[in-house]
Order: C-alpha cells, then structure tokens, then sequence
C-alpha cells in the first residue's frame, strides 16, 4: 500500500470477501445488511477502501436489490464465469449475466477451481477476456502449493500462472485487472503468509506486469494477498508497499471482523 505526499493511497484499496459455497439468498442479505451497517456505524469511507462482496451466483439477485434499494456503496461479483457467452454450456454462468446483475468482478482462477474443477491456464486466459468482453473486471487469482513453496520455486510458479492469465491483454484491460496471490497452503489453514511473504509476491508481479506491459500499466494494478486473513493481520499485510488490498474467505463470513478488516487503517501502526 502506497501513499501519495497528501497521504492519499496511490492505489484504491480493494477489500473484498470471497463467501465460497457458504450463505444461501436469505443468510446471503442477512449478512451484507450487517456488514453495511456496521461499516456505516464506523463511519467506513468507501473512497479510502473499496469493499466488495463475492456471494454464490443465487444469491447475487438478492444482494443486486439491497445494494440499490439501500443505495449500499458496497460492490460485488460472481466467483467464477464461464468462458463462453451462452449457449449449450450446462450448469455455467456467462459473463453477461453478471454483468446485468450489477457485478463489478469476477474471481476467476481461484485456487479452488483450478484444483477441484482443473481449470487450466488457458481456460483461465479464455475467462478473463469473458470478464473484460462484458465489462466485469476479473480478479486473477494465482498462487503456489506448498510442495512448490517448499522447493523455493514460488515465484516462478505464481508469475507463469499470472503471464497465461494475462496473454494477449491490452495495456488498458492490464491495467484495470486485479491480481490476487493466494498461497494454496495459505488458504483456511490458518497458516497465514507472512507480510513479508506477500510484499516478496506482489513485488515479483508488479516488476513482471512492468516486464509484460509498461511501467504505467504496473504502476496502476491493484494486487491483493488472500489467505487466513484477519482482523489481527489485516494491517500489517496492508502496510506492505506492493500490497493494495486482500482477498478475505472465512474471516468475510462475519461481518463485524470483516468491517474491521475494511478499517485495517485503524489499525496502522503509526509513529
Ligand atoms: O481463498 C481465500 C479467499 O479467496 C482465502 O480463504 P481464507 O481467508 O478462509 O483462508
């Protein structure tokens, strides 16, 4: 996280709460209405920290009609898309229909799916051009096991993950994705990557989107940490000069320890 002289983040942080297959429709509203409140209690400014919200695909209806019933300032997205835009493609979701649900994102190549449903690079590569055709900015999710964290190769791991995702990208469209390091043996474990951890893997993504496309382009990509996020190490991730924002799973399940995630800068340290 890097601030200008006027204090102001270079980067718009990006908090966004991945719900995974928890929350049906109706616990779905329960809890986006809390997170809202709490976060307006606190008087949460939304122009220091985006908040964003990844419900199950049922229940983004319902979350569409509260945030603009209650004019929420809270955005939202779908977990995954097909690469596709419609068509004979059972059980898969087009990016047109997030995108007429008011989705601002879509995850695509969390860990989770590229294991349990063996989504390939080139599949991922295919998602995120779906995403950018019908105007839902992809969060690129990368990020190595633990064998390969183990054998020191993670870098190179994680920064081939992200180059097929960013294959034939325009500057604009690199510019404007969202790239999230989630560490597989990071994620629900409660084994929590170290600040360092994270600043060492965006740094790496940074210079390589630097290397892909151009500085300016670099300089503008928001890159997010993911795993075992909480309330107690939101900050210190946050304050990582290469870390704009985390990607939060069963923390995100609780609104009032992820409002206080949203507010990590209440808890920077400052001297
Ligand atoms: O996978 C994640 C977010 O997408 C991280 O999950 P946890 O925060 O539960 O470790």
């Amino acid at each position: 996280m890097t601030t200008s002289a006027n204090g102001n983040f270079v980067r718009k942080p990006f908090i966004a709460g991945n719900w995974k297959m928890n929350m049906d429709h109706v616990q779905g509203i329960t809890l986006l209405q809390k997170l809202a409140w709490t976060l307006s209690d606190a008087k949460h400014d939304y122009n220091r920290a985006e908040v964003a919200v990844f419900p199950p695909f049922t229940d983004l209806r319902g979350v569409q009609t509260l945030v603009q019933g209650d004019d929420l300032e809270v955005v939202y997205g779908g977990q995954d898309l097909s690469q596709f835009d419609s068509g004979a493609y059972t059980g898969d979701i087009s990016g047109q229909f997030l995108s007429k649900l008011g989705c601002a994102y879509v995850l695509v190549g969390h860990s989770e799916r590229r294991t349990i449903h063996n989504e390939s690079d080139d599949v991922l590569n295919a998602k995120v051009k779906a995403g950018f055709r019908h105007g839902v900015t992809p969060v690129l999710c990368v990020g190595e096991g633990l064998e390969i964290r183990q054998a020191g190769t993670h870098v190179e791991h994680t920064l081939a993950q992200l180059r097929a995702g960013v294959d034939g990208l325009t500057a604009e469209q690199a510019a404007e994705l969202v790239v999230a390091y989630e560490p597989v043996w990071a994620i629900g474990t409660g084994e929590v990557a170290g600040p360092e951890d994270a600043q060492e893997m965006c740094a790496a993504i940074r210079a390589e989107l630097a290397e892909l496309f151009d500085e300016t382009v670099a300089a503008k990509t928001r890159l997010l940490y993911g795993g075992s996020v909480k309330a107690n190490n939101a900050a210190a991730i946050m304050a990582e000069i290469d870390v704009d924002g985390l990607l939060v799973g069963g923390a995100s399940l609780d609104a009032a320890e992820f409002a206080n995630i949203v507010r990590f800068e209440s808890h920077l340290v400052t001297d």
